[in-house]
């Protein structure tokens, strides 16, 4: 029998970050209002997924000429509605998929995450995850008060007391708190058990708390921790806290490598390896032939050696860098970052010895760690594949055009290939999101 794995989508924040690329309708003109990525989560739910993972970064991109115009012109980034509010809508939107919002460890207080992600829980009865970022730009930093990020390891230093706060205030009821309210046509009583509700009193070097968390048990006790961790303490910090690990390593055979380590670690913290799910990143091109399949793969070529300033930007903004005065055509050479150290090792591996024009063309070509590009059957086989070569637990899918037109080759098209090779589930076993993600 094939075994069967997760899929989840990565919705890039920006509401209108397909724009430029065909087939987006009026998206400039309604992007406000969310409607389409309401009609997104309701597409992903009817093809199974497990969650929608809204990405989040809180700042308006410079990282070109030292200039805000070429994210502004081209909506490149932004604009990003705050992901607590876009989550809430789609939470109320949805009945079965998980929403996971990205909250910043130096953007909110821990005390505001555990709530906000609380009280999406409750509200979309036991489906809210929290995908844990430190940030890494100053631009964002300087958005909060500070003149510039901390280091890229003291950030997890300072995660590590963060995400112990957000864990204790979840705990701050316990979960049979509620002892009165809960049959119908009960008219008097008390509702909560003082007892079962407790201060947490947590004074750290970075953050302090007191508790108890004032929005009330949360519904899966707790819910669900989402990290992309790729340095070394990113990793560490991964195998100690996430439930699910969403990671974009170079290749099927880094892939392995890297679920096998956070496997390694998680039981040297005496975690069940199963009881996280490592999910890679990828950005198929379906289509009804491989001729068509090819020639859409050929289109992201041209598109990047007729963008390579817009793609150049974008890279800045991942990694930190203004790419602007390099030269194009000179190999890429040793760059460090203080921002997501391992998007800029990914991306120099790739790059070898090739030119900056060519590693970022390539880069933009490329789809992540493995190339699914085909036919619904055909991608069906290669996922499949790179799975037996990672022993993975899935895919979090991400498509740069993301439009009406390019969802339904996943959900109309993938989807129901993945299931008639019995590699996807057709039916959500349970309400929440936890049990659906350790369901298989
Ligand atoms: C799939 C994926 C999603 C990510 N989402 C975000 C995000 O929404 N916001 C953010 O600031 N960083 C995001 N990151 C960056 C990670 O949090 C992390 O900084 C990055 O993977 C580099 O790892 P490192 O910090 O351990 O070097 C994401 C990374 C990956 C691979």
């Amino acid at each position: 029998m094939p075994q069967p794995f997760h899929l989840s989508y990565f919705l890039q924040g920006s509401s209108v970050h397909a724009w430029g690329a065909p087939f987006i309708g009026t998206i400039g003109q309604d992007w406000k209002s969310a409607s389409f990525f309401r009609e997104l989560a309701q597409n992903l739910e009817r093809a199974c997924f497990d969650y929608l993972l809204i990405e989040d970064s809180i700042y308006v991109g410079e990282n070109w000429q030292s200039k805000r115009d070429i994210f502004l012109k081209n909506g490149l980034c932004i604009p990003r509605q705050e992901p607590s509010v876009v989550a809430t809508l789609l939470a109320a939107s949805t009945t079965r998929l998980g929403i996971v919002p990205t909250l910043s460890t130096f953007a909110y207080h821990p005390y505001l995450t555990a709530r906000i992600t609380g009280s999406i829980d409750q509200i979309s009865n036991g489906r809210a995850g929290w995908n844990m970022v430190t940030g890494s730009s100053d631009l964002a930093a300087q958005n909060f008060g500070m003149d510039a990020m901390p280091e890229h390891d003291l950030r997890y230093e300072m995660a590590e007391e963060y995400v112990e706060i957000v864990k204790r205030l979840w705990n701050s009821w316990e979960p049979d708190a509620q002892v009165g309210g809960l049959t119908a046509g009960e008219e008097t009583g008390i509702l909560f058990d003082p007892d079962k509700v407790h201060t947490i009193d947590y004074t750290g070097e970075y953050y302090a708390s007191r508790g108890p968390l004032n929005s009330g048990p949360t519904v899966q006790h707790p819910p669900v921790i989402a990290q992309a961790g790729g340095s070394k303490p990113g990793m560490a910090f991964a195998a100690r806290h996430a439930d699910t690990i969403v990671a974009a390593p170079n290749s099927p055979e880094a892939m392995r490598d890297y679920r096998t380590e956070i496997r390694r670690q998680m039981v040297a913290n005496g975690r069940d390896p199963n009881h996280c799910k490592v999910l890679f990143l990828a950005s198929p091109i379906v289509a009804e032939t491989e001729e068509q399949a090819q020639y859409l793969l050929e289109q992201r070529r041209v598109s990047a050696e007729k963008n390579i300033d817009l793609r150049l930007a974008r890279l800045g903004w991942h990694t930190n860098i203004d790419f602007s005065d390099f030269d194009l055509d000179q190999p890429v050479g040793e760059l460090t970052t203080n921002g997501h150290q391992s998007s800029l090792r990914n991306f120099l591996m790739r790059a070898g010895k090739s030119t900056l024009r060519e590693a970022v063309i390539d880069n933009s070509v490329k789809g992540y760690g493995v190339n699914l590009v085909g036919t619904p059957e055909t991608v069906a086989c290669q996922m499949a594949e790179a799975m037996e070569t990672a022993g993975g637990d899935g895919f979090l899918i991400e498509l740069g055009d993301l439009s009406r037109r390019s969802l339904a080759t996943l959900t109309d098209g993938l989807v129901p290939a993945l299931q008639r090779k019995g590699l996807m589930r057709r039916r959500y076993e349970f309400e929440h999101l936890r049990d659906n993600l350790l369901s298989f």
